[in-house]
């Protein structure tokens, strides 16, 4: 599977028109989706050229089209709207119309275009709900996924797919200190859409949902401001709202042998039309960011292992320097300590397993049973085996990590994430092809 065509570093965020998006406007205007691909070589990869280094790409559109899903290796954009949503047909046949019809859909937001009309006929309602009507693509990405009960539900052959679900589709299992709410945990069905401008990116989710209506209904939502992970080497290292660089030891998308064996399912899948896919773990961690603001500076530093300004590990000085988990300090302790976060992360300690973060902040207000900020860090990560990779890290992290005083996993959800789109097809054909 060729790695390079959505390995692509899409213009930093360019979130307004004037830095030079092309508008939904403007896009009609050239003709159509096909015009604009046809015109500028955005498009399938069955029809040519079209990568991150395929620069005569309109700014402000990821190509949708692709060996891999896009919205996976993107340079990671500023805003996140995900919806998890649960089915509400009965057949393999109406689950085939549903993601034929979401893929025309998003093959047009990702293009900057709307979804129909947003004038139509004056007696029946807009195609388009036109919140988004004059904004850029603002590198809107779409990604979809399927969750282990889209296969199997309560025992059930509920569409008749089960013999087609990916081996790793298996549910994540409880994990130590999980206080995990169902209602925000679960579904069928997800949608990741991302932007540099959050109304572009709530414009994709909730027409998704209206075309879904009688099909599939949202579970939960989940609304992500400020990245908190590079995945791109153009990208400078965001920072979480615990006030430190996040992301500094990822993946980066330009990695392709790391992105061929920690990120892209390969050969290893005995279902060959999930070959080019990836799992996605999602999880709502709560931080307790009163009791985080209450701590002193060493002692937030020595819980992640890294200072906290210039995001150097405790045992380096500028922020790239490599983590030296063996060094140890004149009190013949280890100067990154046997708790510290980065420590019990790391690919050396699991068996070197690495994911790849894409996570965002979220604020949902203030929790009513104690009146503290209900924010944290809405963790995503893309890998090849959820089971070897993120439940391997995550048993650690779970009962030794320092940071647990201050955070609490609310949410949980685990999707296979099926290879690119073929122009002319459909996210997760193969699923119904024999
Ligand atoms: C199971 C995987 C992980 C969870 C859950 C997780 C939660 C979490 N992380 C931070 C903040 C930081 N994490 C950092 C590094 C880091 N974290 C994970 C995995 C999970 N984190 C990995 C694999 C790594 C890289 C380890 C390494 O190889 O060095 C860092 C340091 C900067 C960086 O490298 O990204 C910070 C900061 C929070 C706040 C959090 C839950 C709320
Ligand atoms: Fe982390």
């Amino acid at each position: 599977m060729a790695d390079d065509q959505h390995d692509r570093p899409a213009a930093e965020a360019s979130p307004s028109p004037a830095a030079g998006g092309l508008t939904r406007r403007r896009a009609l205007l050239g003709g159509g989706i096909l015009g604009v691909a046809a015109a500028t070589g955005v498009g399938g990869y069955a029809a040519g050229k079209a990568s991150a280094d395929d620069h005569t790409a309109p700014a402000g559109i990821v190509p949708f089209h692709g060996p891999h899903q896009a919205g996976i290796a993107t340079p990671a954009q500023d805003r996140l709207v995900f919806g998890a949503f649960d089915l509400q047909i009965e057949t393999a046949a109406e689950l085939r119309e549903l993601l034929r019809e979401w893929t025309r859909a998003a093959e047009l937001m990702t293009a900057g275009r709307p979804t129909g009309t947003v004038a139509g006929h004056p007696e029946v309602p807009p195609e388009d709900t036109g919140e988004a009507e004059g904004l850029p693509a603002a590198q809107l990405t779409i990604t979809f996924g399927f969750g282990p009960s889209l296969f199997e539900l309560d025992g059930r052959d509920r569409l008749g797919l089960r013999a087609k679900r990916p081996r790793a589709l298996r549910p994540l299992g409880p994990l130590p200190g999980d206080e995990l709410d169902p209602a925000r945990s679960g579904g069928d069905l997800c949608v990741q859409a991302c932007a540099n401008d959050p109304q572009v990116a709530f414009h994709a989710i909730r027409n998704l949902a209206r075309i879904a209506r009688g099909s599939a209904v949202l579970r939960w939502t989940q609304l992500g401001f400020g990245r908190t992970s590079s995945t791109s080497r153009s990208q400078a290292t965001p920072r979480n709202l615990m006030g430190f660089k996040d992301g500094t030891n990822n993946i980066r998308a330009e990695d392709t042998d790391k992105m061929r064996r920690f990120v892209w399912v390969g050969r290893e899948e005995p279902q060959a039309w999930f070959r080019g896919g990836s799992y996605l773990v999602a999880r709502r961690i709560r931080m307790f960011i009163e009791s985080w603001d209450r701590d002193r500076l060493s002692d937030q530093e020595a819980v992640i292992g890294r200072d906290k300004v210039s995001g150097a590990p405790l045992t380096g000085e500028r922020e790239f320097d490599e983590v030296d988990l063996d060094i140890k300090g004149s009190d013949g302790l280890t100067v990154i300590p046997p708790d510290a976060h980065i420590r019990l992360a790391a690919p050396k300690i699991n068996d070197g397993q690495s994911i790849l973060r894409r996570g965002y902040s979220f604020t949902d207000g203030i929790d009513a049973r104690t009146g503290q900020l209900d924010a944290g860090l809405f963790f995503l990560a893309y890998q090849q085996d959820p089971h070897r990779q993120f439940v391997a890290i995550q048993r650690k992290l779970g009962v030794g990590d320092a940071l647990n005083e201050y955070i609490k996993h609310v949410g949980s959800g685990l999707f296979a994430i099926p290879p690119g789109i073929r122009r002319g097809g459909y996210v997760g054909q193969g699923l119904f092809e024999r």
